[in-house]
């Protein structure tokens, strides 16, 4: 059988401390498609960050295989470029030089110095950022710093982009703003996309899919979403779409009927 491009194998993750053990996942299995977008949603502590440091290659399963074009993933690598909610960019370098280090570890070998500039600032065009390229991360908005987290991760060329709640920290407009960004970069590139959130209306309209995770201690995959959208998507049209509508109410139901979040006493 043909395998995947990314396939997520039977992955089971515990942590343990002294005699306690905390069974986070359990036999968690998912095929992604090259250029697939999918999220991933379920109720804090439900285990999401894990799954995608276990992609990442930062975090090892208990059980279980990732593969990538069908090589094992045991370790970080630069065909998988994670963006974290807060951005880590290093605050003594501007917006270029946070970019440029990015570009220069992957690409020392293969670019010329002119050829990684140029290849840089492609980047810090794509999320609109050129005109403060030379302002450090103290000196730009949240939003902004994200764009450039975005532009490194986008400059690396991975073949998987690993987003953990990459707007969260954000506020509601840029918010909107970086998602139809995301949006405009994916067309461009086909990225291949791992996104967790924690927002509904987000994963509907970036997804392709979106897997569901049911509640922790060993949560699972509970249901897998398609998401019956045409690309490009315009939100204001979307806002009184059928199947936007639909996909939503399913969405809804899964995290608020069917997996409640039930605070432990
Ligand atoms: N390094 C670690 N050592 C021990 N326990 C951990 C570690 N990392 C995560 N956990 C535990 O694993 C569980 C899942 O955490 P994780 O951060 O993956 O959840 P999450 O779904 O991403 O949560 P949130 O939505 O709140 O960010 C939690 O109980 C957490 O305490």
């Amino acid at each position: 059988m043909a395998q995947s491009f990314l396939t997520i194998q039977q992955v089971d993750k515990s942590f343990t401390r002294g005699s306690m053990t905390n069974e986070v996942l359990k036999d968690i299995s998912l095929d992604v498609e090259q250029g697939e977008f999918i999220s991933i949603i379920g109720h804090s502590g439900c285990g999401k960050s894990t799954l995608l440091n276990i992609v990442a290659g930062l975090t090892r399963a208990t059980k279980g295989v990732v593969f990538l074009e069908g090589a094992v993933v045991d370790e970080p690598g630069p065909d998988r470029a994670v963006v974290f909610q807060n951005h880590s960019l290093l605050p003594w370098l501007t917006a270029y030089e946070n970019v440029a280090l990015a570009v220069d570890k992957v690409f020392a070998r293969t670019k010329s110095k002119a050829e990684r500039h140029d290849w840089t600032m492609r980047q810090i065009e794509l999320v609109n950022m050129a005109h403060a390229k030379d302002r450090r991360p103290s000196e730009i908005s949240g939003g902004m710093k994200q764009r450039i987290g975005i532009a490194r991760a986008l400059a690396m060329q991975p073949k998987v982009l690993l987003l953990d709640e990459p707007f969260g920290a954000l506020d509601a407009l840029t918010r909107t703003h970086l998602q139809d960004q995301v949006m405009q970069i994916q067309a461009e590139l086909n990225n291949t996309v791992l996104m967790i959130t924690h927002d509904v209306d987000e994963a509907v309209l970036l997804s392709d899919r979106i897997v569901m995770m049911t509640n922790g201690p060993s949560a699972r995959i509970g249901e897998i979403l398609e998401v019956p959208l045409e690309r490009p998507r315009k939100r204001l049209e979307l806002v009184s779409d059928r199947n936007y509508i639909a996909a939503r109410a399913e969405v809804l139901k899964f995290l608020y009927e069917r997996h409640r979040f039930v605070e432990a006493a």
